[in-house]
């Protein structure tokens, strides 16, 4: 008789090595460039340009699959016998740096859709072809049905119907966090790191920094920024969107280049001269009828993207992992909070983990500009227990208590026509905490630290008590933490402390 392992083998053999006539193993760069060619919209910038069918992630189409059911299974070998008889590409590549036991990643996609395999290839580090991989993302873009099919169990993700690149890359790296998260004792973190040198009374220190968001409120923007520091004091830019926080506080990048939002590169300047670069691969950007690329026109779409190359942004290295993290920064783009605040303790820091509160931006939806918005974690791509994460973020904190976490508000104070918090207000606002110059004293009616002074031209604008009586602001906040406090109870398994931490 057939174990159920048995009677499951092929099958997941076939998810894990999907059938085809012919798979295409250890491309270039410049071969999965040639091969996509025909795709690629000609531009005066000399870059590979694609324009996609699907233009953003398919999040109501997705499934997390634990059990098979018929339905699942008769699509799943329809797939299988239509990839019978094309030609695939396979690429593998390394999550994370070389030196620190990487996951492999093996990524199949139909030879129609070469550009995913280029970009895919330039977004990773490849590695030369292998059979096995920790994850495995197969993609059919041209599949007439749209799903993405997640398999947890067996580190798989399927996706059916969408040709857009941030559905593979993030089908990937959300099995990299999974992993993290059940097999390494960490946290999959939906954010930027780097390392900020500044002068502190005791000298010049480093400062290792995470920079959560959500999509729009500052994460590339701040994560890039040299913050006006001068040499000896700088910065060096590792990650842009996804981090693996270990039990012992450092934290792995995954990347190798960054896949950056286009709508604000204009204004970015950190980012527009690689996006301007002819390496970078352009994803859904206008070219106008003389050749240039014009990443302000939306016609497309307001989620134009590029893979944009790491050496050719300042301040980055080759190195990626982040050996030490001293501080985590929630970035909240709200109406009514000063530009910085310390949290008090790991508990509410888990707490404002959970909340993962912001706005909607028009990076998201320009109708829906300023309406509260609340995801945990800034992070879409938790699989399943998001209250598991919460108590993982809380006992990483609690081991590792040298690490302080902030609340950046990238937003306004005093509604929505108050003081606005410029760019420049928030770079400084932060190395104001990193270098120690800051004087906190705990608001009770906030719950947590603020300034007692800020270093920046017109302070006094950003002090919630220049635009708010005390009762005024007392009933706006008392009725925000109600609302957060109700909405922490809803996590059945959420450590309790983090519940009452707001
Ligand atoms: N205080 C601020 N901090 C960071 N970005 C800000 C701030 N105020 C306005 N912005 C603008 O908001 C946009 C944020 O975009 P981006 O950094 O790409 O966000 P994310 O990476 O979180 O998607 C940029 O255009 C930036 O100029
Ligand atoms: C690729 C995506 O993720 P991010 O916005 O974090 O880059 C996406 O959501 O489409």
């Amino acid at each position: 008789m057939l174990s159920v392992y048995d009677e499951f083998q092929p099958f997941i053999t076939a998810l894990r090595h999907p059938p085809c006539r012919s798979l295409l193993r250890d491309l270039s760069n410049q071969e999965l460039a040639a091969i996509a060619s025909f795709e690629s919209v000609p531009n005066n910038q000399g870059s590979a340009l694609y324009v996609t069918r699907i233009r953003s992630r398919s999040a109501a189409f997705t499934e997390i699959v634990y059990s098979m059911d018929e339905e699942a299974l008769s699509l799943l070998k329809q797939v299988w016998d239509y990839l019978r008889w094309q030609q695939m590409i396979r690429v593998t590549a390394r999550i994370g740096a070389h030196d620190k036991n990487p996951m492999i990643a093996n990524m199949y996609v139909t030879r129609r859709y070469a550009r995913i395999a280029h970009m895919f290839a330039a977004n990773f580090a490849t590695e030369a072809d292998q059979d096995t991989a920790d994850i495995v993302t197969v993609v059919v873009p041209e599949w007439h049905q749209r799903k993405i099919l997640v398999f947890p169990q067996y580190r798989t993700t399927c996706i059916l119907g969408s040709d857009y690149y941030g559905e593979t890359k993030m089908a990937t790296l959300r099995m990299a966090m999974h992993i993290a998260r059940e097999e390494l004792g960490g946290v999959g973190l939906h954010a930027g790191s780097k390392i900020v040198r500044v002068n502190t009374p005791r000298g010049l220190e480093e400062k290792g920094l995470i920079v959560f968001g959500l999509s729009g409120t500052g994460k590339t923007t701040i994560t890039t920024s040299d913050h006006g520091l001068e040499a000896p004091e700088g910065v060096e830019v590792l990650q842009d969107d996804i981090n693996l926080l270990l039990p012992n506080g450092k934290a792995l990048g995954t990347e190798r280049n960054f896949y950056i939002k286009t709508d604000n590169v204009m204004k970015q300047p950190e980012i527009l001269a690689a996006a301007s670069h002819s390496s970078a691969i352009i994803e859904n950007c206008w070219v106008d009828d003389d050749g240039n690329i014009n990443f302000n026109n939306h016609a497309l779409t307001t989620n134009g993207r590029a893979i944009v190359f790491r050496d050719k942004i300042p301040n980055t290295s080759e190195k990626i992992d982040l050996d030490r993290v001293d501080a985590i920064l929630f970035n909240m783009r709200r109406y009514d909070t000063p530009p910085i605040c310390r949290l008090m303790s790991p508990e509410q820091a888990a707490a404002f983990y959970m909340l993962g509160e912001s706005t909607i931006t028009s990076a998201e939806d320009p109708s829906r500009v300023g309406q509260a918005k609340r995801v945990v974690g800034f992070d879409p791509f938790i699989i399943d227990n998001p209250h598991v994460n919460g108590n993982r973020l809380l006992r990483i904190l609690r081991d590792n208590p040298h690490i302080k976490c902030y609340i950046v508000n990238t937003g306004r104070i005093g509604g929505r026509d108050g003081a606005n918090m410029t760019p420049d207000v928030t770079f400084k606002a932060i190395v104001g905490a990193l270098s120690e110059r800051i004087n906190w004293k705990y608001d009770d009616i906030l719950g947590c630290e603020v300034p007692e002074a800020l270093d920046i031209p017109n302070a006094e604008q950003y002090d919630p008590y220049t635009h708010y009586s005390r009762e005024e602001y007392a009933q706006i906040m008392g009725a925000l933490r109600k609302e957060r406090k109700d909405y922490l109870v809803k996590f059945k398994g959420l450590a309790q402390e983090v519940i009452s931490a707001v």
